[in-house]
């Protein structure tokens, strides 16, 4: 192979750059046209891959110029207390976007709660009534770890008509919508979970290879088509050798790249890219709100934010 193995890596972090300087740029018009976005973070429990991600959300909204807050829930909160909390969000107009961090306690039903995000208010796309916008191929506002995992696929420049892609994983919030972004580009899709029969023999066809499993070094250089991209969704929190917590994807790194064309690094692949697009989302959400007040009122908008 000629390629050295840092262009193998395919990362995030120049994507989320540019990303979050664009958005800097909308987010400082808007503030100063009165209108300044502000994201609420909802998280119920603890959960590790959580806690990374709402602190790197906390770090460049800053940059971003992004109003940023974290609601934190003890686990032990009911659902009807968390929707009126939802509620009290939604009726507030400082606040122009809502995230609700998954995972939730087995108790609470997710889908009510993210159907109490009212829906442009809803930056992941989530509400039942946004999910289905990306079936209708229109993808301006498509969840965001799942738009930042087909973004990086696209930084290949493989040609995605006709692609052989396999998804592991076949969560809402990921899996599901990988596979419908995919097909909107016209890739050929097969969708893989716990009950697949074969893992590794879908997973060999594959021209593109997604994972997102949260199973440390669930895919083994053996089960990858050599010259395929591989994106490693996988957040997962591990003691490394030196008994630090390290960071690690649901792919066996050090061994898929060997066979892999190109392979996205955790940390530095998806995730970063996945808080710029977040960020991105906020915007189209704030976007929305100011055409349905303006369709409303027919003045400029103006928000009072004191
Ligand atoms: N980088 C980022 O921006 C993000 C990373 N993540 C990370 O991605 C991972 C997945 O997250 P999420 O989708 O929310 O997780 P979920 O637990 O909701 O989904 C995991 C999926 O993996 C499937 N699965 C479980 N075991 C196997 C197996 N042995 N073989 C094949 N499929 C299997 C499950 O199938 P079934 O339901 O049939 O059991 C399920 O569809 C986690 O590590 C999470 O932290 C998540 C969001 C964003
Ligand atoms: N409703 C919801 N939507 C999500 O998208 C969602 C969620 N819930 N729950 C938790 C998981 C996990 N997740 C991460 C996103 C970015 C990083 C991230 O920024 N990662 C850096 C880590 C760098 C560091 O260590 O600080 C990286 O991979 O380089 C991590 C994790 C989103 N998730």
């Amino acid at each position: 192979m000629t390629r050295t193995d840092d262009s193998r890596y395919l990362k995030g972090g120049p994507v989320a750059q540019r990303i979050i300087a664009s958005v800097r740029e909308d987010a400082a018009i808007a503030t100063a046209e009165g209108f300044p976005p502000k994201l609420v973070s909802i998280t119920v429990g603890d959960t590790a891959a959580v806690d990374v991600y709402v602190r790197n959300q906390r770090a460049k909204a800053a940059l971003a110029g992004i109003g940023f807050e974290e609601r934190r829930f003890a686990a032990d909160i009911t659902a009807g207390e968390l929707e009126a909390a939802i509620h009290g969000l939604n009726a507030d107009p400082r606040v122009t976007g809502i995230i609700i961090q998954r995972p939730v306690p087995a108790h609470i039903p997710i889908k009510t709660l993210q159907a109490a995000v009212h829906p442009l208010k809803d930056v992941e796309g989530m509400h039942p009534a946004s999910i289905g916008n990306i079936v209708y191929n229109q993808l301006d506002l498509a969840p965001c770890t799942a738009a930042a995992s087909v973004e990086l696929l696209k930084e290949t420049g493989l040609e995605l008509k006709g692609l052989e892609v396999v998804v592991v994983g076949h969560s809402e919030i990921v899996g599901k919508p990988i596979a419908f972004l995919l097909m909107s580009e016209g890739a050929t899709v097969t969708v893989c979970h716990h009950m697949t029969r074969s893992l590794a023999a879908h997973a060999r066809r594959a021209d593109a290879l997604f994972v997102a499993v949260g199973k440390p070094r669930l895919i083994k250089a053996d089960m990858v088509k050599p010259g395929a991209a591989v994106i490693d969704i996988g957040i997962n929190s591990e003691i490394g050798p030196d008994g630090e917590t390290r960071i690690v994807g649901d792919v066996d790194t050090d061994s898929v790249k060997e066979v892999a064309s190109w392979i996205t690094p955790v940390p530095g692949g998806v995730g970063p890219l996945t808080v710029a697009i977040l960020l991105r989302n906020t915007m189209v959400a704030l976007n929305r709100q100011r055409a349905l007040y303006r369709a409303t009122y027919g003045v400029p908008d103006q928000i009072a934010a004191e």
